[in-house]
């Protein structure tokens, strides 16, 4: 199995850290040939402005939002899930709009624009493991019966899946836990 890792910017080393410690094949993708024969891709975190940026000027965008839509996996977390999402509340940019959500950027607030919190998160863990949100969006609304939400914190949506697509608030290659790594993985296999 070979997952990519969007590598523009942002936390990418820390997700291919992860994956290898589950001993699957990585590769940085960088340029839109990179996107060739990878079982799904993870979107970091990071500035989702940038990112969207340089995507859509480098062909990445309207390749990657194609596989997405003929089912490659994907998971974006934090900026990633913002590239995901169809709405963003506060913006009037938007990148690949493949995910039945709105988000709503910088969303917790400037006192806290980082902070940790423990919360279970359903299919991924039965026990509450460490979220990292770092300056983090979250899920304002739901715009299909498609998605399924996973976590909340402080009523907020934090988590969320549709089909082959997984999005995040928070950061959990920035943790030493494996689960929510391992449940993508999962994702990719089937
Ligand atoms: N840690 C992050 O990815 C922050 C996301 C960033 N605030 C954005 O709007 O793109």
């Amino acid at each position: 199995m070979k997952i990519g890792v969007l590598s523009i910017q942002g936390g990418v080393i820390e997700h291919i850290n992860h994956l290898k410690a589950l001993g699957v094949q990585t590769i940085e993708v960088k340029k839109k040939e990179d996107l060739d024969d990878i079982d799904g891709i993870i979107l970091p975190g990071g500035e989702s402005t940038t990112i969207g940026k340089i995507i859509s000027e480098n062909g990445i965008k309207d390749k990657l939002k194609k596989l997405i839509k003929e089912g490659l996996p994907v998971w974006g977390t934090c900026a990633g899930m913002i590239l995901l999402a169809k709405e963003i509340k506060n913006d009037t940019r938007r990148h690949l709009e493949v995910m039945d959500i709105e988000v709503e950027r910088n969303a917790f607030g400037s006192q806290i624009n980082s902070f940790i919190e423990n919360a279970i998160i359903n299919g991924v863990s039965n026990n509450p493991i460490p979220l990292v949100f770092i300056r983090a969006p979250y899920i304002s609304r739901i715009l299909s019966d498609d998605v399924t939400i996973l976590g909340s914190v402080g009523g907020k949506i934090v988590a969320a899946r549709q089909r082959n697509m997984l999005a995040t608030a928070f950061h959990p290659e920035l943790t030493d836990n494996l689960e929510f790594h391992k449940y993508f993985l999962d994702m990719c296999q089937k």
